[in-house]
């Protein structure tokens, strides 16, 4: 018997684009909720069915301007909790620096290597996971500086990943807005949903 592939979304519109596109292969796609501590929980329920052998966090995000532009598909490298650690004075002090843990999780190399061969337009870089969208011209300035590896922002990867505790895990966005100043009216729902559905045909080509 062969466990499908589960992709969690934050809402249902996320899930229905996700459907659209991976219309063909042995996947579950659920919508489990905005943020990090909904998108844990809500894939640990999940996981817990014992039912998958793999789970990706999928959806939109904002893009770093000059790395990944409106309507792109990235595909994360790695998971990062950028908001996971401590202010300081003289800076932010990651959980690593306070020994409490990772802030860093990667994405399986299987996974990520079937994804990158099946999306070979999709920008490959680190996607930021925060509670709090970014809303400033300098959070977004600090948040580049900070992770220059970083392509993408959103609020769920690293809470699927580390509810995956060990299932491979990877994260598939799509980009609906740049990362800064808050300009709701310039969010490109559509063509992020759109790229969504077309970018999730390719679940079933790596993984299916
Ligand atoms: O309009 C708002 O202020 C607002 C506040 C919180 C969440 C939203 C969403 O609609 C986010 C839904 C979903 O989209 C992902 N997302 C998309 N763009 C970004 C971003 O620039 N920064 C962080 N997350 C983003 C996120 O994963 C949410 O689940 C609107």
């Amino acid at each position: 018997m062969t466990y499908p592939l589960l992709v969690v979304t934050a809402v249902a519109a996320e899930a229905e684009a996700v459907r659209a596109g991976a219309d063909r292969g042995h996947v579950v796609v659920e919508p489990v909720g905005v943020g990090p501590a909904a998108a844990a929980a809500g894939t640990a329920r999940l996981l817990a069915t014992g039912r998958y052998r793999a789970v990706i966090s999928a959806g939109i995000a904002g893009g770093f301007v000059g790395r990944a532009p409106v309507g792109a598909t990235v595909l994360g490298a790695r998971s990062i909790a950028a908001d996971l650690g401590a202010e300081s004075p003289d800076g932010f002090l990651p959980v690593e620096e306070l020994g409490f843990g990772t802030s860093v999780l990667p994405a399986d190399p299987l996974l990520f290597k079937g994804l990158s061969a099946a999306l070979p337009g999709a920008v490959v870089g680190d996607v930021l996971t925060l509670a709090t969208v970014t809303g400033t011209g300098a959070t977004a300035d600090l948040l580049a500086t900070r992770f220059p590896g970083a392509v993408a922002e959103a609020m769920e990867g690293f809470g699927v990943a580390v509810a995956a505790a060990g299932l491979p895990f990877a994260e598939l966005r799509t980009i609906s807005n740049p990362i800064g100043p808050r300009d709701r009216a310039a969010w490109r729902l559509k063509e992020a949903f759109a790229a969504l559905s077309t970018a999730s045909a390719a679940l079933w080509t790596a993984c299916g």
